[in-house]
C-alpha cells in the first residue's frame, strides 16, 4: 500500500512539474498546440487504443449504445456486485446494466477487452430541438492496439446480432394483422399490432412426440441456417402447410412455433386483400423473424386456376364456403383492373422473387380440405413441410391427460389406460373435444377419466355403426352398379326398359305412318 501511494505521489510530482514547464516555457497562444503534441507523443507510447460510444450521437440516440448496453447486461447478469436494473417498453423481462463508471472485462476470438461506463452530468443545457437528459452517458472500450484491426468491426458485428437477440428474447412477441382493408395507419404502416400473448407451446401441444420433435428439430435447423442457405443460394424461408379436421391444433401449432423460435405473427386475411401488388406491399412491411400466416387457406379466395382471367369461371374450386361470397366481388379475377388477387399472385408471394425481401421468415398455411388446394401450392420448396394434425391419439391424449389433470401414465389405473388405448383409435375425437371434456371435470379428476372414457365408447360405437351403414350403402351400390353393367353388357336379355324402348319406337313409326 506504502508503494502504491508512493508512486502515485511521484506521478502527480512529474505531471505538476510538466504543467508549470509549459506555463513558463509556452505562451497562452501555443500552450493549446503543445498539449496536442504531448497527447500525440502520449499515444505513440501507449500500448491501447479507445473508442467511445455516447448515447446520443449530436441529436440522435446512439444504436450502438443501446445495444452495447444490452450485451453488456447478457454478461453481468451474474457477475456483478451492483448493477442497474432497466425495463424497457413492450417487455415483460429486467434487464442487467453496468452502474456509473464501472468497468467489464470481455473477450472476443481469444482477446481482452475493457468496457467502461462513463456517466456524467450535462453542462448547462444548450439550446436544442429536444430535451436532453441531465446526464451524459457513454461507453468507452479499450483494445489493445495489434487487437484493433483483428476483432474491431466483427466484434461490433457480433454486439449488435447479440443485442438483437436478447431484445427479441425479452421483448414480448408481436400479433399483425391486416384487417383494415388495405388502409394505411399514422405511420403508413398497412399492419396493425397487437402484443401476442398466446400460452401454446410445443409442451402443451397434443400430438405424436415423433413428430413433434420433428417439426421443433426442423423450425431450429431453420433458425440456425442462415450460412446454409447463403450456402446453397436459397432464399432464407420455409413454408409449412398444416391440414386436418378442424380442432387437431393447427392455430395452436403456429402459436407454439411463434413461442418457440420468438418470432413475430403476421395472420394475413386474404379476403382484405384487393390485388396482388396490395399483397406485395405488405409482404415488403413484414420484418424478419417472423411467421407469415394464412389460415382456412381453401375459404380464403379462389385460389385453384393459375391461369389470368379463368380463376372467374364459376366452376372451378368452389368450396362450401363459396370464395365469392366469402370475399365479395372481383375475386379471382386476375390483375386486370386492379381488384383482385390470384393464385399466381400469391404464389409470387411465397416463392417469387419478391418473397425473399428480408430474409427468416417462416410461411403457413392451414387448411381443413388439402385436396382442394392446386397442386402448384403444394409443390415441395414452396410447403416444404406438410403437417397432417390427425385426430386425437394415444400419446397425444396422455400430454392432454398430463396438461389438464396432472395425471402421469403411472398415476391411471391399468385396465383403464388399456381401455383408453383401444378405443381412442376408433372414437376419432380430436384435441379440443377432448380438451372440452377435461376442463368441464377438472376438479374430479378420477371423474373426467372415466367420464372421457364412457365418451370415447360412446363416439367409437357410433362410429363403428355409422361404417357400417357407410359399407352395406357401398355393397349395395357395387351391386346395383354390377347389375346395370351386366344389363349393358347383355341388352338381348331384356329388360323392361328396353321392352318399353321397343314399344316406344314401333308406335313411332305407326303414328309417321
Ligand atoms: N393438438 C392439440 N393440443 C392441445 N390442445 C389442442 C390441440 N388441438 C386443439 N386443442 C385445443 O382446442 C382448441 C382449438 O384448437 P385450434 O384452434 O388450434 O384448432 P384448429 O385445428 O386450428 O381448428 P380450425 O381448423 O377450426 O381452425 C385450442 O384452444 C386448444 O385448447
Ligand atoms: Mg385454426
Amino acid at each position: 500500500m506504502k508503494e502504491y501511494w508512493g508512486s502515485l505521489a511521484s506521478v502527480l510530482g512529474v505531471l505538476a512539474f510538466c504543467q508549470s514547464l509549459l506555463q513558463v516555457l509556452f505562451p497562452p497562444e501555443l500552450r493549446f498546440a503543445a498539449l496536442k503534441l504531448f497527447n500525440r507523443i502520449f499515444n505513440v507510447f501507449n500500448s491501447y487504443c479507445y473508442f467511445d460510444i455516447t448515447e446520443i450521437d449530436g441529436v440522435n440516440t446512439n444504436e450502438l449504445y443501446n445495444a452495447v448496453q444490452l450485451y453488456l447486461s447478457s454478461s453481468v447478469s451474474i457477475s456483478g456486485s451492483r448493477l442497474s436494473l432497466t425495463r424497457a417498453l413492450n417487455s415483460s423481462a429486467i434487464t442487467f446494466g453496468l452502474t456509473n463508471n464501472d468497468t467489464l472485462f470481455d473477450t472476443f476470438n481469444g482477446v481482452n477487452v475493457l468496457w467502461e461506463h462513463i456517466v456524467t452530468q450535462r453542462q448547462a443545457q444548450t439550446f436544442s430541438w429536444r430535451p436532453m437528459p441531465d446526464e451524459k452517458r457513454g461507453f468507452t472500450l479499450r483494445i489493445k492496439k495489434k487487437d484493433k484491426s483483428l476483432i474491431l468491426d466483427s466484434y461490433l458485428d457480433y454486439i449488435m446480432e447479440k443485442a438483437n437477440d436478447i431484445r427479441r428474447k425479452n421483448e414480448d412477441r408481436l400479433l399483425y394483422t391486416n384487417s383494415r382493408g388495405g388502409s394505411l395507419d399514422s405511420r403508413g404502416h398497412p399492419w396493425e399490432s397487437v402484443p401476442f400473448k398466446h400460452p401454446s407451446t410445443f409442451e402443451t401441444l397434443a400430438m405424436d412426440p415423433a413428430k413433434k420433435g420433428e417439426i421443433m428439430e426442423d423450425l431450429k435447423d431453420f433458425a440456425n441456417g442462415q450460412s446454409f442457405y447463403q450456402k446453397t443460394g436459397r432464399a432464407w424461408k420455409r413454408g409449412y402447410l398444416l391440414y386436418g379436421p378442424p380442432g387437431t391444433g393447427k392455430s395452436s401449432m403456429i402459436a407454439a412455433m411463434a413461442n418457440y423460435l420468438g418470432y413475430d405473427i403476421y395472420d394475413l386475411e386474404l379476403t382484405e386483400v384487393h390485388n396482388n401488388s396490395e399483397l406485395r406491399k405488405l409482404l415488403m412491411k413484414t420484418s424478419s423473424k417472423s411467421i407469415i400466416v394464412i389460415e382456412d387457406i381453401d375459404c380464403s379466395i379462389n385460389l385453384s386456376n393459375r391461369k389470368k382471367g379463368t380463376a372467374n369461371n364459376s366452376s372451378i374450386g368452389r368450396s362450401y364456403c363459396d370464395p365469392e361470397m366469402r370475399s365479395g366481388p372481383g375475386v379471382g379475377t386476375g390483375d386486370e383492373g386492379g381488384n383482385s388477387i390470384t393464385l399466381s399472385g400469391l404464389l409470387n408471394f411465397t416463392d417469387g422473387l419478391w418473397s425473399c425481401c428480408g430474409s427468416e421468415r417462416i410461411f403457413v398455411f392451414t387448411t381443413n380440405h388439402v385436396d382442394k388446394l392446386d397442386p402448384a401450392l403444394l409443390r415441395s420448396g414452396r410447403m416444404d413441410m406438410h403437417v397432417f394434425m390427425n385426430y386425437c391419439s394415444f400419446p397425444a391424449l396422455k400430454i392432454l391427460l398430463k396438461n389438464y389433470l396432472g395425471r402421469e401414465e403411472s398415476d391411471l389405473d391399468e385396465g383403464v389406460l388399456k381401455e383408453l388405448e383401444e378405443v381412442i383409435g376408433k372414437a376419432e375425437m380430436t384435441p379440443a373435444d377432448i380438451s372440452e371434456l377435461l376442463i368441464k371435470n377438472r376438479r374430479n379428476k378420477d371423474k373426467a377419466v372415466i367420464e372421457l372414457l364412457e365418451a370415447l365408447k360412446e363416439r367409437a360405437e357410433r362410429k363403428s355403426k355409422s361404417g357400417k351403414c357407410v359399407r352395406e350403402k357401398n355393397l349395395n351400390d357395387v351391386e346395383e352398379e354390377e347389375q346395370e353393367k351386366r344389363a349393358l353388357d347383355s341388352p338381348k336379355e331384356g329388360c323392361a326398359f328396353d321392352e318399353s324402348c321397343k314399344k316406344d319406337e314401333e308406335d313411332e313409326e305407326k303414328k309417321i305412318k
